[in-house]
């Protein structure tokens, strides 16, 4: 293996490419999965969380295959965000009644956001972990709803919000990790890498940044 590490990120989520960013990880690849994201019958929402995020790790070094820039020497991460109320899973709102739905059951309730992670070592090593946060919201008035479902912000999430936009004002408790809700473990993520020997380097030499 070159001294060089290569990291891919199977997603296509720009907030997991800015949260790996903001670690200090630059991707040396984005290499986006689409898989089948439904869940199997009575699958559990951190089951599911687990497999997803596999199934698209799988998915990113099989596409890589016969590459051989990155075939043999890079690490490859992936991740999977999941809401549940209780055993219900929560959809990734694409439909404003998906997103109705998933508002109405979150409102004045807690709720569990799950993520993930998968890496998959240059070495064919398959690494998981899986974190939970757990979220309260306010109960939530038909104005708040309205307002919130015609910002959009509830498109391609799941659980039908986005806390680092408007629905970060209905958050009333959050217990664990926020980039965890967010779609990436922080903590998590550099603890899964650094423990397969991936060194997270931080660009010292391009000054204070700002954030
Ligand atoms: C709950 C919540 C989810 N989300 C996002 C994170 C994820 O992008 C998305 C959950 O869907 P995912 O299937 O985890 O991810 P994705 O399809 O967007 O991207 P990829 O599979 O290519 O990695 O919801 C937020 O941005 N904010 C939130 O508060």
């Amino acid at each position: 293996m070159s001294v060089f590490q290569k990291l891919v990120l199977a997603s296509g989520s720009p907030r997991r490419i800015e949260l790996l960013q903001q670690a200090g990880i630059e991707p040396y690849r984005i290499c986006p999965a689409d898989i089948d994201e439904t869940p199997q019958r009575a699958e559990q929402p951190r089951s599911l969380a687990k497999r997803l995020s596999k199934e698209k790790a799988e998915k990113a070094v099989a596409s890589l295959a016969g590459d051989a820039d990155v075939e043999r020497d890079a690490f490859v991460l992936a991740a999977d965000t999941v809401v549940a109320v209780g055993r219900r899973i929560l959809p990734k709102a694409e439909l404003l009644d998906e997103a109705t739905h998933c508002l109405r059951l979150l409102s004045g309730r807690s709720h569990r956001v799950y993520t993930g992670l998968c890496l998959i070592t240059p070495t064919g090593k398959v690494r998981q972990t899986l974190v939970e946060t757990r979220v309260r919201f306010k109960r939530l008035s038909r104005e708040d709803m309205e307002n919130y479902l015609a910002s959009g912000e509830w498109r391609g999430k799941a659980g039908g919000y986005a806390i680092q936009g408007l629905a970060g004002t209905f958050v009333v408790k959050l217990v664990g990790s926020y980039p965890n809700v967010v779609g990436l473990p922080l903590y998590e993520t550099v603890s899964l890498l650094s423990g397969e020997g991936y060194k997270v380097h931080f660009n010292w030499l391009s000054g204070p940044g700002t954030v």
